[in-house]
């Protein structure tokens, strides 16, 4: 796609000294003091952060089968809003992304959406059932290249299986993305166990079933040397499972969504199911130890685990409603909120954890780069100096789940170029 030329002025590149940057033909054509660019359209970006595409190695885009809580289409449009450039769609679509067929239609449905690459992840077990593994390498080889594998919404609990997945990836240098969560120690689970679900009257779902896959894969994929990749970890004992793991040496990488990063189970207390997710929010020693985990790089990376639900399956009681909350449009603002504004992380650091690292986990080539001359144009602008008030109905979703309606966030995604083409401009989508 032919994209006009764009010239960026006066713009902080991961927080270092004002510059300018020229966008051309797709990449990054210059980074510096550019006086004349004729054919250029200027942008003025005093007072922005240039930070490179955010890559979600994390996302339910609900197609095929949901089109009713969010398309590819629409999920795209949300990321773009939010500063992506790459999403990993996540397969537990109807049907299930377990087929090179299906990987494939979510794969040319972002290609021809345009708003942000999208990456199918593939099931791990046909139909997510946890009894046989799908056709890993059938999917590896199709059109999408699936390099990220996970039953997400459902955990691959048979140890045999999991160790088979990960020995299976290994032919194509493919990871396993665990949704860790023991299922016979969290039947009927509603929200975080602790002296409040007992308050509460609403099942608990413990820690220990989240740390005790963990530590078994960490195990598993150590045995037989292969790579595997943590969801959404959200207790401090798996935080302390991966610092072990990785002390060790073994090829373990984790993520932390931004709700786990600002809310606790406290918010259970509303019964209002806007605050229902899995894994749940846990305590405020919880999110302390997830911040921890991520300014020191044991939780290598955020992942939104944007999941949209339409609010029938919302506006409901709460051990009805379904699990999962908005994250696209507001994670770099919960990230500056959590770790940049408290002095945890630096911008740098944030692109490590939202661009580099989840483009190197999920193997994606043309993603993830630092903003230098000859890269391709992936570049976020971003304000952090003001605040907004999120309105649910202002989302590009689909679904209007946000548990952030009515909070104060910082800071505003103002451009958003994709290969330098501009999916977002003056905060709009383009
Ligand atoms: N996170 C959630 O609460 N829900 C996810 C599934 C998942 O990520 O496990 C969903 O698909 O709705
Ligand atoms: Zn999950
Ligand atoms: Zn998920």
């Amino acid at each position: 796609m032919n994209s006009p030329t764009h010239l960026i002025t006066n713009v902080s590149v991961l927080g270092g000294e004002p510059t300018d940057l020229l966008l051309r033909d797709g990449v990054v054509a210059a980074v510096g003091q550019i006086s004349i660019a004729e054919d250029a359209e200027v942008v003025d970006g005093t007072g922005l952060v240039a930070l490179p595409g955010l890559v979600d190695l994390h996302t339910h885009l609900r197609e095929p089968g949901r089109e009713d809580a969010e398309t590819v289409l629409s999920g795209t449009r949300a990321a773009a809003r939010g500063g992506f450039t790459a999403v990993h769609a996540m397969a537990n679509t109807e049907p299930v992304a377990d087929t090179a067929g299906v990987v494939e239609q979510v794969w040319r449905l972002g290609r021809e959406g345009g708003y942000c690459d999208v990456h199918p992840v593939g099931a791990v077990t046909v139909g997510l059932a946890g009894e046989r593994l799908a056709e890993l390498g059938a999917m590896a080889d199709s059109a999408a290249r699936v390099r990220v594998f996970s039953d997400d919404g459902h955990c691959v609990s048979d140890a045999v299986l999991m160790r088979r997945a990960l020995e299976y990836v290994k032919a194509f240098d493919g990871v396993v993305a665990q949704h860790a969560q023991e299922p016979r120690l969290t039947e009927g689970a509603q929200m975080n166990e602790g002296e409040l679900s007992g308050r509460l009257g609403l099942a608990g779902w413990p820690a220990v079933a989240e740390e005790a896959i963990i530590a078994r894969d960490c195990l598993l994929a150590a045995h037989v040397g292969s790579r595997l990749h943590v969801c959404h970890v959200s207790t401090a004992g798996s935080v302390e499972i991966v610092r072990q793991a990785k002390e060790k040496g073994w090829n373990v990488t984790a993520e932390a969504c931004p709700h786990h990063l600002l809310l606790t189970d406290e918010l259970a207390a509303t019964y209002d199911p806007i605050y229902k997710v899995n894994p749940p929010l846990r305590g405020a020693a919880d999110v302390e130890a997830l911040r921890a985990g991520l300014a020191d790089g044991t939780i290598d990376i955020v992942a939104t685990d944007h999941a949209p639900h339409p609010h029938e399956d919302k506006d409901c009681e709460w051990a009805a409603a379904a699990f999962g909350m908005l994250g696209l449009e507001t994670a770099l603002s919960i990230v500056q909120e959590t770790m940049v504004d408290p002095g945890l992380l630096t911008w740098e650091g944030v692109a490590e954890r939202m661009s580099y690292a989840p483009a190197r986990i999920g193997r994606v080539a043309d993603q993830g780069q630092p903003i230098v001359e000859g890269a391709p144009a992936n570049v976020v602008l971003y304000d952090p100096s003001v605040r907004r008030t999120v309105e649910a109905s202002e989302t590009a979703s689909l679904s209007r789940n946000t548990p952030y309606a009515g909070r104060e966030l910082p800071g505003r995604v103002v451009a958003t170029f994709l290969r330098g083409r501009p999916t977002v401009l003056d905060g709009k989508l383009c």
